[in-house]
């Protein structure tokens, strides 16, 4: 069984569409969700919560579809935005109260942990808190019920580097007993080396590629030579490029690696090389 299995998922607005997207995360593992502004994260998301009907594909939350039982569907998930969904009038209290009113499963004394160890102050509005603070906030609910599987969009953007190292470690500990699993969506490269195990790459609503993280680092080699040397047989074979006043840097698949010749010098790709290149080309 997965913790997330999406096959085949559709979904046209006329101008954009999300296009035959399918996936599978296995339990235990986490899965960033890569692409470009506009390129479909939010949507994709938004359709596994149903927050918007698809036109067709299923979508399965450990074996279970969202119309099995709605209820059961939502309590398997935490879901958290880049905004903050608690009204801007609501202390701490408030939210204690309402997310038991919600949730059997919501832990106050875990949540009250979370808002000490945070330094989350408790009389204060939340429409009073920084960034950090809301989105931390948004953490201390969600990790306070039992849930199997975290879906984030963009959940550390606009973050310090100090507090997003606090959150990426905390996906860590949610998915260390084996039983559950993390996606989120985001663009910073450097979150997703540190703690994805899983990539989806979405471009224009479809999917580019998606594999483990180690497979796509393995899968792609950087190639390096002087101006005269990008001719149009090697060019044809690049997923995309760049030239300088000297010459190029262009992405190639690894086993293209024979068919290029010697006369590069090759690298290994960052993840920000891979997805650059791939928009690029
Ligand atoms: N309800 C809607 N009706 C029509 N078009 C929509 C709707 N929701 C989203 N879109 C379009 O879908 C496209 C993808 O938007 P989406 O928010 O999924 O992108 P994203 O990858 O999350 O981008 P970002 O990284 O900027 O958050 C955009 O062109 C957007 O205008």
């Amino acid at each position: 069984m997965y913790a997330l299995e999406i096959e085949n998922l559709c979904k046209d607005f006329g101008n954009f569409g999300i296009k035959n997207i399918s996936l599978k995360l296995p339990v235990g593992f986490i899965l960033g969700y890569v692409g470009q502004n506009g390129a479909g994260k939010t949507t994709t998301i938004k359709l596994i919560m149903e927050q918007i009907k698809k036109d067709s594909g299923e979508i399965r939350v450990f074996g279970k579809k969202y119309t099995d039982d709605e209820v059961a569907f939502k309590d398997m998930i935490g879901f958290i935005s880049d905004e903050n969904y608690f009204p801007g009038t609501f202390t701490t209290k408030d939210i204690v109260k309402t997310m038991k009113s919600f949730y059997t499963s919501f832990d106050e004394k875990k949540f009250k942990a979370y808002i000490e160890k945070w330094k989350l102050p408790e009389g204060k509005m939340v429409k009073n808190f920084s960034k950090g603070m809301k989105m931390k906030l948004m953490f201390a609910s969600v990790l306070s019920r039992e849930t199997k599987l975290l879906i984030l969009d963009e959940p550390t953007g606009g973050l310090d580097p100090v507090i997003r190292i606090e959150i990426l470690e905390e996906l860590q500990n949610y998915i260390s007993d084996g039983n559950r699993s993390v996606i989120f969506s985001t663009h910073i490269m450097s979150d997703l080396e540190k703690v994805a195990d899983y990539l989806f790459f979405i471009n224009e609503g479809k999917m580019i590629f998606n594999d483990t993280k180690d497979n796509i680092l393995e899968g792609f080699l950087l190639i390096k030579g002087g101006s005269s040397e990008l001719t149009p047989q090697i060019e044809k074979r690049l997923i995309g490029f760049k030239k300088s006043t000297i010459g190029f840097t262009g992405l190639i698949n690894v086993n293209e690696k024979e068919n290029i010749g010697k006369c590069f010098l090759t690298e290994k790709p960052s993840l920000e090389d891979i997805v650059v290149f791939h928009i690029n080309g």
